[in-house]
């Protein structure tokens, strides 16, 4: 009976694993290669296949391969259901979410940011200027001389605290076992992404719970969760459906409590909210520090722009006044933030320069998927769209010769920090090419029924930020010296050594 059992197991072993390599192989279609599988950046690749074949699918070598749709498919792709085309399969299978949790359905948590959080930006903002004039001192210092920071490092703190202060709250926000947790724990999953690429897809889910990069995680996520229970507790015990849209900004737990309305009864559980807590901060700080690290590079490389960056600030203050709040803390209101117009376009630029993804708008076939052209895919096929030519293109109409001659723009390969402000003054282009708004031509948050949620959240993070640093702080670059980018493959950082020099302003 035994031996039985085990040529079952045996035989149902084999025929997974089968199946497996089918699946694997199917992946592969016949469409041209651009690029060499031992790049190290495909930037060049990206602009020489979208070049070439402008029209047409082609490959780029990475690990894995990606299939890079031309943009006449983009806008059916972004609209496909779910069931057909997932944004969650390819991260969820690219951080091992089964152990990680990233790349699970998280419908709660996408309503909380997608509503409370983005209804409820004019109230947050006193908060997140208050908790800048925490931070900011204690992580740039006060000194009068030039003083050496690592930018990403810092910007990493600052945004960790001034995001925890929307989601978690005071003291939370400010413990240093909490600024440490959300941010290790997508350091973490990155390290399970790493080690998990080095296995062969079939043999993966097997080795996977042994991997001890997935075991820190798994540790790192119970102590986050231990770190957050007591809140999630006081916060579930005063749960009232009632009275939970009312919840007051800064109240303590408000984030959390706006969550629990759309959780269904039977889920409303501590480990969950704990749970989610911490994929709010996988997709948000270190997306939100790199952006905003990248603009300051830009800033200390280019110092011709802090002056007149500086003069806007100054005269919307001027124009405007500051807020007090009930504690006497002074900050700007949302409409003040809004006439940032030269700010806006500086950290759009930047954001142009250096996408955080070579490739935008990933999806996995989730079934065999066939376009309206008639391009037929078969199952699990990786699919992206080639971000960074689009953006060094002028036959994208945003950077196109025409668009420019109107708005006195240079060619997309120059850096011009009021691009899109000189855009924006265009007659029928007012609305557009907002650091928010997003487009065929804009691609840093996605595009349509599932662009980035937090995207509003994060904008006003990165300017509330900026606002301060530039008013308060003079910058540099340490011995003139340009920082680099760190590019693996598609994934585009700024290097975490990059020094900046800050010096207190008297202001
Ligand atoms: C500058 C910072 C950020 C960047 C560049 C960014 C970028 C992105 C991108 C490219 C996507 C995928 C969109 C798609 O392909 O359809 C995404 C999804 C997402 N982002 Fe962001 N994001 C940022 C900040 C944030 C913040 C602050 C939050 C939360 C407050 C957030 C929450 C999310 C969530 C929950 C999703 C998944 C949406 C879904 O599955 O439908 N992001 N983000």
């Amino acid at each position: 009976m035994l031996t039985q059992v085990w040529l079952a197991i045996g035989l149902v072993a084999v025929a997974w694993f089968i199946r497996a390599i089918r699946n694997h192989a199917s992946a592969k279609l016949d469409f041209p290669v651009v690029g060499s599988p031992g790049d190290r950046d495909f930037s060049k690749a990206l602009v020489d296949g979208y070049a070439k074949y402008p029209d047409k699918p082609f490959y780029i070598p990475t690990s894995p391969a990606r299939l890079i749709l031309p943009m006449t498919l983009f806008n059916e792709a972004m609209h496909a259901p779910t069931t057909h085309l997932s944004f969650l399969r390819n991260v969820y299978d690219l951080f091992l979410g089964l152990y990680t949790h990233i790349g699970r359905q998280h419908e709660d948590l996408i309503l909380t940011i997608r509503s409370d959080l983005t209804k409820n930006l004019p109230a947050m903002l006193p908060l997140l200027q208050d908790e800048i004039n925490h931070g900011l001192p204690k992580e740039f210092g006060t000194s009068g001389q030039w003083t050496p920071i690592p930018a990403y490092m810092k910007m990493l703190r600052l945004v960790a605290l001034v995001s925890g202060r929307i989601f978690v709250g005071l003291p939370l926000c400010r413990e240093e076992t909490w600024i440490h947790a959300s941010i290790s724990y997508t350091t973490d999953v990155a390290a399970v992404m790493h080690a998990s690429q080095k296995w062969n897809s079939v043999l993966r889910p097997i080795v996977a719970p042994f991997l001890p990069e997935v075991r820190k995680a798994q540790a790192d996520l119970k102590h986050a969760r231990q770190c957050v229970a007591p809140l999630v507790g006081e916060v579930m015990a005063k749960y009232d459906p009632e009275k939970q849209d009312k919840v007051k900004v800064g109240t303590r737990g408000t984030f959390i409590s706006w969550m629990l309305k759309y959780q269904p009864d039977d889920q409303r559980t501590a480990e969950r909210v704990g749970i989610n807590q911490m994929v709010l901060s996988f997709v948000s700080i270190h997306t939100t520090s790199m952006t905003i690290t990248f603009a300051l590079l830009d800033l200390a490389s280019r110092p011709e722009y802090i002056e007149p960056l500086r003069a806007e600030i100054e005269e919307v203050i001027k124009e405007d006044g500051m807020l007090k709040d009930e504690n006497g803390q002074e900050h700007l209101s949302k409409s003040s933030f809004q006439k940032l117009v030269k700010l806006d376009s500086f950290i759009k630029e930047s954001q142009r320069f250096n996408p955080l993804n070579l490739i935008g708008g990933f999806r996995t076939t989730l079934q065999d998927f066939t376009f309206s052209d008639g391009l037929k895919l078969p199952k699990s096929t990786v699919v992206a769209f080639p971000m960074w030519a689009i953006y060094q293109s002028s036959s994208t109409e945003a950077f196109g010769p025409e668009i420019n001659a109107k708005a006195g723009n240079p060619g997309p390969d120059v850096f011009d920090g009021f691009r899109f402000a000189k855009l924006r003054a265009v007659p029928g282009y007012e609305a557009k090419h907002q650091m928010a708004t997003t487009s065929e031509d804009s691609l840093n948050f996605g595009h349509g029924p599932h662009s980035c949620p937090g995207r509003f959240f994060a904008v006003y993070e990165i300017k509330s930020l900026l606002v301060n640093i530039i008013r308060h702080y003079d910058i540099r670059l340490k011995d003139g010296k340009q920082p680099s980018h760190i590019v693996n493959q598609v994934a585009n950082v700024p290097d975490p050594r990059a020094l900046v020099e800050v010096r207190r302003r008297n202001v």
